[in-house]
């Protein structure tokens, strides 16, 4: 199964609400859909979303590392040699990692089809079933509370609470949903990266203090401040975990060593595909460190390689944030993973299973 050619194109789809962090405020996705084409007629189907303000990639970005760095590298590669392509993927350009995600994962949809399983199996197997957070956006308190409730009413069992902004708001707004979901929902928070060390200390020591029992806190503070995040880490008792602080396996043994956090969030999109996210599974199995699968604004097209990648490695991705397509107000893709609410599960067709993707616009 060799590859012929590598078409993009563009898919919409609105949210059912804004989504809303420290970072910035969403009112649709707007991603890249990557075809990988191949001499047999197969075609492996990958998703780029443009977070600039996490992993600096745009649409244009995106579509030009992919036409004219990547594709041509790649056609004429046969998918049976999957070691090759992908360090061809990973080696032919700097950074970029949502292109590189995104033609990495159609290449491993193709190779599971080339063999005719569902892509957890070729990595390894499991159990393919998983349970997924969601995320209440920062907002007023009333409207996170009513926003809270409505989840754990729609099966939610675990809440993804963004905070962030100002800290004594943030400490009311956890204060009031943990008063409104309690007994009913686990809270994970995620900050991204708006507080500073000393305001996140003097958050969870507050939140600590006052009883409320938080699963973990996401990125309480700078990318960049890893000497801060190892600060915080060493001073809560609330599980700490870098996301934006992460993107490389070499970035994770870095904070391993240190013990500048407790946990790490894998994110297809941070690190440029599936075979780097099983570089660094395994190396945080082998350091008996536990990993979230999180994702971007994706719809099910990529966050479903996410679903196969966490099934296979469910001895140490233990957490789960795959909302993309739960947010999404109509799922484009008929596939072989079901989001159903907080339920997600992967029926028995080879690769990952897309049929159709509604409402794709080709790119010429
Ligand atoms: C969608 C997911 N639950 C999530 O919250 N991801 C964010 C980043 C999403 C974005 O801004 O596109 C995160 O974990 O920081
Ligand atoms: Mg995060």
């Amino acid at each position: 199964m060799k590859i012929t050619d590598i078409r993009l194109g563009m898919l919409k789809v609105p949210l059912k609400t804004p989504f809303k962090t420290a970072l910035r405020t969403v009112h649709e996705i707007e991603d890249v859909v990557v075809m990988v084409e191949t001499d047999t007629g197969h075609v492996g189907y990958g998703e780029a979303p443009a977070t600039a303000v996490i992993t600096g990639d745009i649409h244009g970005s995106i579509i030009e590392a992919i036409r004219t760095v990547i594709k041509p590298k790649l056609v004429g590669l046969d998918i049976s040699d999957l070691n090759h392509v992908t360090r061809v993927i990973q080696n032919c350009i700097m950074k970029n990692y949502s292109a590189k995600a995104a033609v990495e994962i159609a290449v491993y949809d193709l190779f599971a089809q080339l063999y005719g399983a569902p892509l957890y199996k070729m990595l390894g197997g499991g159990v393919p079933k998983l349970t997924t957070d969601l995320t209440i956006s920062v907002d007023y308190i009333d409207k996170m509370v009513a926003d809270s409730l409505d989840a754990v009413d729609r099966g939610f069992e675990t809440l993804k609470v963004k905070v962030g902004k100002d800290i004594g708001v943030d400490i009311e707004r956890v204060k009031a949903i943990y008063a409104a979901v309690e007994g009913r929902a686990l809270i994970r928070l995620d900050a991204n990266q708006g507080w500073t060390a000393k305001e996140a200390v003097y958050a969870l020591h507050k939140l600590e203090d006052a009883g409320v029992r938080l699963e973990l806190v996401e990125q309480p503070v700078k990318a960049l401040d890893i000497d801060g995040l190892k600060y915080v880490t060493d001073r809560v008792h609330t599980p700490v975990m870098a996301d934006e602080t992460t993107f490389s396996p070499r970035e994770v043994i870095e904070l391993i060593k240190m013990r500048a956090a407790d946990i790490i969030n894998i994110k297809l999109m941070k690190t440029g595909g599936i075979s780097n996210a099983i570089k660094i599974a395994d190396i945080c199995s082998f350091y008996d460190m536990q990993c979230m699968i999180g994702c971007m604004l994706e719809t099910s097209i990529s966050v479903s390689a996410a679903v196969h990648l966490a099934v296979a490695k469910s001895d140490v991705i233990t957490k789960v944030d795959l909302d993309g397509p739960s947010l999404c107000s109509f799922d484009p893709v008929e596939g072989n993973v079901l989001f159903e609410g907080a339920d997600i599960s992967i029926e028995d067709t080879p690769g990952l299973g897309i049929r159709s993707i509604k409402g794709l616009n080709m790119l010429a």
